[in-house]
């Protein structure tokens, strides 16, 4: 993934780090001139001030150009992490991204893609100190080449510790970025789970405590020992340049010609180094976040692989018939270790046909639809859509065939689709049509409000899908938190002008004094439909439906 993103901006990323060099370079330089000037006489210094000056607003400008172009490669990589994980979202198998969950999404979206773009706010430090120091290492090896050799030996084992403590740091690190993934679940049953959590106090405190207490705990603990790690071998570090430093000054340096101007040098040059070199090391561990970040990241765009897209992106061609054939699905339940299947099931659907999908909770009715749509690849067996045979290269094309509202439905706050001079008109007529007009309008396809109860948002969503227009309607439980005028508004106007419409329709419902109104009751029980009942010519239906409601 960083390389990804590091290949994709090289050009920008050279010049970026031209200019830390040039940045750094120039630093090593000025302080070269300080050295010099130290030691020269009144005519020297007076040339001298003018390179002074000039490599000075140098460094001034390279620093600035380089602090900008990384800045931008920070946003970039940013925002590019942030599309390349939507779309992997979008366009993924609904399957594996149920399955995946909506935290470890979140938790990619915002934190580790933040951290993998801090990596392009590290790296011109990491490159500026980093000349900088090596700058001032080639100058004391000029002034002596025994302190290079000392040097050497002292970067040789400060580099040993920090790899060392560099592979348990990231242990911990690692652990930190899967514990958070469950830390923003829980970060989101706060405020989901907000109403349970006042009613009960019980229930807030072991929540509050135990479980997102302690996960905010543990996230903290991984993450202070990984980065204590780094800070323990940064001071490490710190002290081996230390015990350098006196190795140069009491021991090496002793003897040497030259002697004052090289102990100037050194002086400057240990002094000068500390800052960059606390600097280089504070920020590796930056890097090391960011790398985790990008592992945890691929990770989960691993479990999202892209399902593949239709082949012709033309429209479905009109609905004549479907029929699932004998398909398939399970769910594996890993904490109790056992499986859910749904199917074989076979069942065929006819354009202007009202089907009654019923049966117990738990039974597989939603899954039935959800396989139905589309949204579930069968495990086994076929759809066959006007006898054609649905296969994954065509899926995309046949879920277009739908619109649903399942129970745990979303209503995006503008309609997205359907554009066209009259869709406002339209939208409105429909609200009215489901007496929602005072509550909400559609101005320019977007609604005005979502705050509704839930019985009124069902409604909107219905209002979706009449706009959509699509040949196959689902509702799962639509009418369950409909009051009862409404409820019969749905099940006697509503399905009967969809039929006349020619739409196909399941309804998955429990109101049982409805089900005669239905052209077809299918009943599902442990994951089988166990008896599908035809039923008679829908006036009849009404007349003997309505008959014992007058009574
Ligand atoms: N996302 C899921 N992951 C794993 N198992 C699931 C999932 N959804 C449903 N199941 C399992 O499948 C079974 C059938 O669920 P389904 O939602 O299809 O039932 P249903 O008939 O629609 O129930 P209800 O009337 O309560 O809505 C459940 O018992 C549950 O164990």
């Amino acid at each position: 993934m960083l390389s990804y993103l590091i290949r994709q901006s090289r050009q920008l990323l050279t010049a970026a780090a031209l200019a830390s060099i040039v940045s750094g370079t120039c630093s090593v330089f000025l302080l070269v001139q300080v050295n010099t000037a130290l030691t020269a006489n009144a005519t020297e210094r007076a040339d001298l001030a003018w390179i002074f000056a000039a490599v000075a607003v140098g460094t001034m400008v390279a620093r600035m150009i380089a602090a900008v172009l990384f800045e931008r490669l920070s946003q970039h990589a940013h925002a590019e992490l942030r599309s390349y994980i939507s779309a992997r979202v979008v366009a993924t198998d609904y399957r594996k991204l149920e399955a995946l969950g909506g935290a470890r999404v979140q938790s990619a979206l915002s934190e580790h893609s933040a951290r993998v773009a801090d990596f392009f706010v590290s790296v011109p430090s990491i490159i500026i100190n980093g000349i900088v120091v090596l700058g001032c290492l080639v100058y004391m090896a000029w002034l002596s080449w025994q302190v290079f050799c000392a040097a050497v030996v002292v970067i040789g084992l400060g580099s040993l510790g920090y790899h060392l403590a560099h592979l348990r740091a990231i242990g911990h690190l690692d652990t930190a970025a899967r514990e958070q993934d469950k830390l923003f679940d829980y970060f989101r049953s706060l405020v989901d789970g907000a109403k349970e959590l006042r009613l009960n106090r019980a229930k807030r405190e072991v929540f509050a405590g135990q479980v997102l207490g302690r996960s905010i705990e543990t996230v903290r603990r991984e993450r202070t020992l990984g980065m204590s790690i780094f800070v323990v071998s940064a001071s490490w570090g710190n002290f081996l340049v230390y015990g350098f430093i006196g190795l140069v000054l009491f021991v090496l340096v002793g003897d040497v010609p030259d002697r004052a101007r090289v102990m100037t040098g050194f002086a400057l040059m240990f002094l000068y180094m500390i800052t960059p070199l606390e600097n280089l090391l504070l920020n590796v561990p930056r890097i090391n976040l960011a790398r985790v970040s990008a592992r945890r990241i691929e990770s989960i765009a691993n479990d999202l692989p892209l399902s593949l897209p239709s082949t012709v992106m033309t429209p479905p061609a009109p609905l004549r018939s479907l029929v699932l054939d004998g398909v398939r699905h399970s769910y594996y339940h890993e904490v109790h270790d056992d499986i859910f299947s749904l199917g074989p099931i076979r069942l065929d659907f006819a354009p202007g046909q009202i089907t009654f999908l019923v049966g117990g909770n738990g039974s597989g009715k939603t899954t039935l639809a959800k396989l139905l749509a589309g949204l579930y690849v069968p495990e086994d067996g076929r759809i066959l859509v006007n006898g054609e045979n649905i296969d994954d290269a065509g899926r995309d094309r046949y879920r277009q065939h739908f619109s649903a509202i399942f129970a745990d439905f979303h209503l995006f706050d503008s309609l997205l689709d359907g554009a066209g001079a009259d869709l406002d008109a339209r939208a409105n007529a429909l609200l009215a049509k489901l007496h929602l007009q005072h509550k909400v309008q559609v101005k320019e396809g977007a609604f005005s409000t979502r705050a509704l109860s839930q019985g009124q948002r069902k409604r909107l969503a219905l209002v979706v899908a009449y706009l959509e227009n699509r040949p196959f309607l689902i509702f799962d439980e639509w009418a369950a938190d409909q009051d009862p005028v409404f409820k019969d508004v749905f099940y006697r106007e509503v399905l009967p002008e969809l039929r006349a419409m020619g739409k196909a329709v399941l309804v998955i419902s429990h109101d049982d004094r409805y089900f005669p109104l239905a052209d077809r009751l299918v009943r599902m029980e442990n994951g089988q439909v166990i008896s599908v009942e035809t039923h008679a010519a829908p006036q009849m239906r009404e007349a003997a439906t309505l008959e014992p409601d007058l009574a």
